[in-house]
Order: structure tokens, then sequence, then C-alpha cells
């Protein structure tokens, strides 16, 4: 695998080109508008500097990596002659089909494309695919050069050759993968974050809590706990009996709503979309420049920290 091609230059798709480039992998990151190219450009270096302030990169290291990456917004030119695409755009079915539709007609037999969708089965976006053996779901978590885990969907129609392969370009690359039995809508974690979020957003709603308190209480609990001892082992640790006793007191209680709360789409609607409009459940006034750094700067010391206990 020598050249990786990244579709979207967002949130997740600069993350992603400064993460394969780190590994020693040459990437073409496309966009549409030069205007999110140079964005891109500009978040990943920002974040290669944190990596190098931390002394977890040396400057060197970082101007190979911005080397190995080209920005382009030519889609023919991002894909030609490459091993692997990893498709970044937005979370919009259609979009996600007819980006496939042209670069499926283009591509090598032996390319992979695989999505970095947060809640589309694979079945859905292969369901126009020409070749859908070699299409691959590989979930990063934002922000994907940090964060370990990488879950990886396939169908019964992908080919064993590409599984194989993506699990060990994730493993290259420093992820650790972990590929689902089966294919069900939101993988494993968003699943849970869902559930967790609308309970969460529920107690928002009755005045429980506000949206700060919600982030108090659950970074200095589950937060603090899960990065070293998982939500089933720390249930081992707790007892099983009290366990059951909570889920059994708790469950009956619990909002059971299928709709998204009215408030956030309110917000949504009101263009308080967090850092990309400056507003959201916090405010920021430099598009959340402050808040990613020090987010990342905690990141990097507790993936210090993992590696130490590896
Ligand atoms: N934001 C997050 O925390 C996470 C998002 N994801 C998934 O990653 C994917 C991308 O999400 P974000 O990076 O957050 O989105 P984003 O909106 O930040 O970035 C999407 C990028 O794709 C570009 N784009 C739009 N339409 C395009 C097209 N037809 N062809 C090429 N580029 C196009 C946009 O200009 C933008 O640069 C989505 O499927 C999302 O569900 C996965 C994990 C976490
Ligand atoms: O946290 C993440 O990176 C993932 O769970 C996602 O896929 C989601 O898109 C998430 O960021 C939205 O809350």
């Amino acid at each position: 695998m020598k050249k990786i091609t990244v579709l979207g230059a967002g949130i997740m798709g600069h993350g992603a080109a400064q993460l394969f480039a780190q590994a020693g992998k040459n990437v073409s990151i496309r966009a549409r508008r030069e205007t999110s190219l140079e964005k891109a450009q500009e978040l990943i270096t920002n974040s290669f500097e944190v990596m190098v302030e931390k002394e977890m990169l040396t400057e060197t290291e970082m101007e190979q990596a911005l080397a190995r990456i080209t920005y382009t917004t030519d889609l023919l030119e991002a894909i030609r002659d490459t091993d692997f695409i990893l498709e970044s755009i937005p979370e919009v079915l259609e979009q996600k089909l007819d980006t496939y539709e042209i670069i499926e007609g283009e591509v090598s037999d032996k390319t992979i494309i695989s999505s970095n969708t947060s809640t589309f089965p694979l079945k859905e976006l292969t369901q126009r695919a020409k070749h859908p053996e070699r299409f691959i779901i590989t979930h990063f978590f934002n922000p994907p050069q940090l964060v370990p885990i990488v879950e990886i969907v396939k169908t019964e129609q992908t080919a064993e050759n590409v599984v194989n392969t993506t699990y060990d370009l994730m493993k290259e690359i420093g992820k650790s993968p972990v590929v689902l039995n089966k294919e069900i809508t939101g993988f494993i974690v968003n699943r849970v974050q869902v559930a967790m979020l609308r309970e969460a957003f529920h107690l928002i709603e009755e005045g429980v809590a506000t949206a700060e308190d919600i982030d108090i209480a659950m970074k200095g609990s589950m937060g603090f706990k899960w990065a070293f001892c998982g939500p089933m082992e720390s249930q081992d640790l707790a007892g099983l009996e009290t366990t059951q006793a909570m889920v059994g007191n708790i469950m009956k209680d619990l909002s059971n709503t299928r709709d998204v709360p009215s408030f956030l789409s309110e917000m949504v609607e009101n263009d308080q979309h967090g850092i990309r409009t400056n507003q959201g459940f916090y405010n920021y006034d430099d598009h959340g420049e402050k808040a990613i750094h020090t987010r990342d700067d905690h990141f990097l010391d507790l993936l210090k920290l993992q590696k130490r206990k590896e």
C-alpha cells in the first residue's frame, strides 16, 4: 500500500490524511474547494506542531510527513494509481453513492474503497456498486490521527483479502482495529454513544442538569475510567449483583424516545453548529482553535500513557 487517497478534507479527512502521511504513506487529499484544502493544510500543520511540541515527532519527521501529502480539487487526479481510498465526505447517502459510482469506473480492480461513515451499513453503501467485494467500512474517531480505535465493518460480500489487507493497513498506521462480527447501523461505538446521548439530552430537556454539568460529571467518572477499564470490565469490578440492581432500577425510567430532540434541531437551524459557527453547547471566538489545541494536547498525554502501559 503506497498511495492512499482521502476524499473530503473536513473534520475527519484532514486528520486521516495526516495519519497516513505520518505512517510513511503518500497521500492525496481531495476537496471540492481550494479553501477547504487550505484549511486542511493549516489544521494538519497545527496538529503536527503540537506533536513536535510534545516531543512525539521531530521537526524533520513533521516536514517529511507534510511533504507526502498532495492537495487537489481534481477527483480523478486524487484517485489515479491509488491503492486505498478513504471516503470521508458528508454523511449523506446519495452523495456517497454518486462518488462511488465515479471512482469505481476509474480505479484498478485491486483498489480498496473504504468509507468513514459514522452510521450507514455497508449494504446501503454498496447498493449501486459494480464490485461490492472491494468495499469496506473503516470508521475512525475524531481526531483520527490520535484516537486509537478503528471499527472495520464488512458484509458477507466483502472479499476476505480486502478485510485482511485493510486490517493490516490499520495496524501498520498504528491503529487498533476492531472487526465487527456482523454489520449494524452505527456499529459498536456510535450505538452506545447515541444511547448515552439520548439520555443526556433527556436530562437537559427535563432540567436535571446543564450541558456543562453533564460534561463535568461524565469526564470525571466514565471518561476517567473507560480509557483503561471498559464498561463491561467495570461491572465485574463493581459486582454483577449491583449491576443487576442498577440496571433494573434505572432502565425502566430512561428515555425511550426515537426522535431527535427538538432543542437540538433548533440549535442546528439557528446556526449553532459547534466550532464551525462558533456556537454550540459552548461559545467560541476562534472556530475551536484553542479547544482543539487543548484537546489534542491532553489526548497526546493519554496516548503516551497508554503506550507506556502496553
Ligand atoms: N465529525 C466526526 O466527528 C466524525 C465524522 N465521521 C464521518 O466522516 C465523514 C466526514 O465527516 P466530517 O469530516 O465530519 O465532515 P465535514 O463536513 O467536516 O467534511 C466533509 C468534507 O467533504 C467535502 N465534500 C462534500 N461533498 C463532497 C463530495 N461530493 N466529494 C468530495 N468532497 C466533498 C466537504 O467540502 C468537506 O471538506 C462522514 O461520513 C461522517 O459521518 C466519522 C467519525 C467522526
Ligand atoms: O466520536 C466520534 O468520532 C464518532 O463517534 C463519530 O462517528 C461521530 O460522528 C461523532 O463524532 C458525532 O458525535
